[in-house]
């Protein structure tokens, strides 16, 4: 998305609590130009997936409900994904528009088989009603017909998707300039590309264009591998685990530098290796490594958006 790639490169030169290592970067470079990074989508084997139009409907409702489970630390990504696919896999309907629009908390703990209250559950449920409804109104309800709407462009797909659904509207004003992150949009197109393996629902001719993800984990890990630093003062924030406020500068620095810092990395190793990578191979690699490490201390950030 071009708007994600020039509005994080903005911030990052103007960023005071984020700074992009290009030494890091290099040395990062230096060792995925053999090995390219490779991980399998769905290498945890926790997703639902029928090769048809329920597994897109899967994915929206996934990348729907996919951001802040950090507030209760017994919950990860991965009872969001095996919890939807278990519900789907006894109830086909379950994610029929219709369903989508009556769904309740008590029922959304229900499905993902969790004993107390969802961090943000009221808006997780409000973001339900809303695609359920959207989906209704402008696509007889069918995730699919969304998907088939956008002629195989992921770009086109994710302005779709912003400009259908309030709750995917991931940007913000940063030193009077808008930045774009569409954090949630840009993953559903990179899910249908994983999951379909880049055929039928995830034939995309454009998924070069799309950026990493900017969520909490892997700003994190690009601070240990040394591609960002951060000031005394995020470092000691993070430590003690304040959160720090949505829209903040602290915020929006953590997430704009990691998407231009893999921008810059994607064309290094591009260019070390003469193959192109693309950011999302990267920002899985980058994921994966992340959340395998239970030490990592990431930023918190209540937000709907990652
Ligand atoms: N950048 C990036 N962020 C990602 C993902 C994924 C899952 N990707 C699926 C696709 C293929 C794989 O096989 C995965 O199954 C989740 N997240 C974000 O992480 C956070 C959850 O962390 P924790 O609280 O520890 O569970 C939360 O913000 C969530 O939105 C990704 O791929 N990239």
């Amino acid at each position: 998305m071009e708007e994600v790639r020039s509005s994080t490169a903005w911030v990052s030169t103007h960023s005071s609590h984020v700074t992009v290592d290009f030494s890091g970067i290099e040395k990062v470079a230096e060792t995925m130009k053999n090995t390219l990074p490779k991980v399998e989508w769905d290498f945890e084997g926790i997703h639902y997936f029928d090769n048809g139009p329920l597994t897109v409907q899967y994915l929206l409702v996934l990348d729907t409900l996919n951001f802040c489970f950090w507030p209760d630390e017994d919950l990860s990504y991965d009872h969001l994904a095996s919890g939807l696919k278990a519900t789907l896999e006894s109830d086909k309907t379950a994610f029929d528009a219709d369903r989508l629009q009556k769904c309740t908390g008590p029922q959304l703990r229900k499905m993902l088989n969790w004993p107390r209250a969802l961090p943000l559950e009221d808006e997780r449920v409000r973001l339900l009603h809303e695609v359920g409804l959207e989906l209704e109104r402008s696509f007889e309800g069918k995730a699919y017909k969304l998907v088939e709407s956008c002629d195989k462009s992921a770009a086109k797909l994710v302005a779709l998707i912003a400009c259908h659904f309030p709750g995917f509207r991931d940007h913000t004003v940063y030193k009077g300039h808008q930045i774009f992150f569409y954090k949630r949009a840009q993953i559903f197109a990179a899910d249908l590309w994983g999951a379909f393996k880049g055929q039928g629902y995830g034939d995309f001719e454009d998924i070069s264009s799309i950026t990493i993800f900017a969520d909490y984990i892997v700003p994190a890990v690009l601070q240990q591998l040394g591609v960002l630093r951060y000031s005394l003062s995020l470092v000691s924030i993070i430590k003690k685990n304040t959160e720090i406020i949505s829209g903040s500068e602290e915020e929006v620095e953590l997430r704009a530098c990691s998407v231009y810092a893999v921008e810059k990395m994607k064309e290094l190793i591009s260019e070390k290796t003469g193959k192109q990578v693309l950011s999302v191979e990267l920002d899985l690699w980058l994921w994966a490594f992340g959340i395998q490490c239970p030490s990592l201390q990431h930023h918190r950030t209540l937000s709907i958006y990652y």
